[in-house]
């Protein structure tokens, strides 16, 4: 099966000099994908380039076959993103704000605006402003701009930020409907080992600017019974390595 989103060689350097480096990543349809890493690690900088926010310096990203580099509309067509903090009118209501993003869509209509309300628990707050939301409330608001026309494929960058108990299960629940149901791959970034451990199918490691290891949440329990463990002896080989190496 052809992978849907293809990452090859991908890499970018800030004038810092930190940044990410050759990354190379294939994700399958219905994966929920967790890229974990701790702060830093380059995980932002990774979906940032995959979403044609920022250019890379070499690599390419690839999603339906369609270069994001070469072919940006056609890559993004069937992509919903919410990258960093969710960004809103804080002065438009909640249904209002998805209302105006429905613009772009021909076949999202004010039902479709409501369902995704209802799906990540938004419905009671449909006529408030976001500029009185707390921050869990527009990640969920983000969440429901970035799955209203449908996307085939959803890129999401630490959606957890900010999320209660209950948010985060409800929005872990809700992940893995649309990958059961219609099949919907994830891409999902974030520093929360549990989460990760209970939300994601597959999982690759990013650490300074490298992904480490790709492996499925199964073969991670079955050899390390906990992901905290596999992380822990993934960093450790990385280091000796690099430290026999240099
Ligand atoms: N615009 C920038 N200019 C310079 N350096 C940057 C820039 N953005 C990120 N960096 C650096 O690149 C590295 C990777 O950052 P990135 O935000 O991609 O990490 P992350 O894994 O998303 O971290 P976090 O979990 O803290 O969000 C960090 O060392 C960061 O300081």
């Amino acid at each position: 099966m052809e992978p849907i989103i293809e990452i090859k060689n991908l890499t970018k350097q800030y004038e810092n000099g930190r940044g990410i480096k050759n990354i190379n990543l294939e994700i399958s349809e219905g994966d929920i994908f967790g890229f974990l890493g701790p702060n830093g690690a380059g995980k932002t900088t990774a979906m940032k380039l995959m979403t044609g926010l920022i250019h890379p310096d070499y690599g390419d990203v690839k999603i339906f076959g369609h270069s994001i580099t070469e072919d940006y509309e056609r890559a993004m067509a069937k992509v919903g993103c919410l990258i960093e903090i969710a960004e809103a009118y804080a002065y438009l209501s909640a249904f209002d704000n998805l209302k105006q993003l429905a613009r772009f869509y021909p076949d999202v209509d004010y039902q479709r605006i409501d369902e995704v309300l209802e799906l990540t628990g938004m419905s009671k707050y449909k006529h408030e402003k976001p500029k009185k939301f707390s921050l869990g409330m527009k990640q969920r608001l983000g969440l429901a701009a970035a799955i209203l026309s449908r996307p085939k494929v959803v890129i999401l960058d630490e959606p957890l930020n900010g999320l209660d108990v209950e948010g985060m299960i409800d929005i872990r629940k809700l992940i893995q409907k649309l990958a059961d149901e219609e099949k919907t791959t994830f891409f999902i970034s974030s520093h929360l080992i549990h989460d990760v451990e209970l939300t994601c199918n597959r999982i690759g490691v990013i650490y300074n600017g490298e992904i480490l290891n790709v492996e499925s949440t199964k073969t991670i329990l079955r050899n390390y019974a906990t992901l905290e463990n596999y992380f822990v002896s993934e960093v450790e080989r990385n280091g000796r390595l690099s430290s026999s190496v240099g």
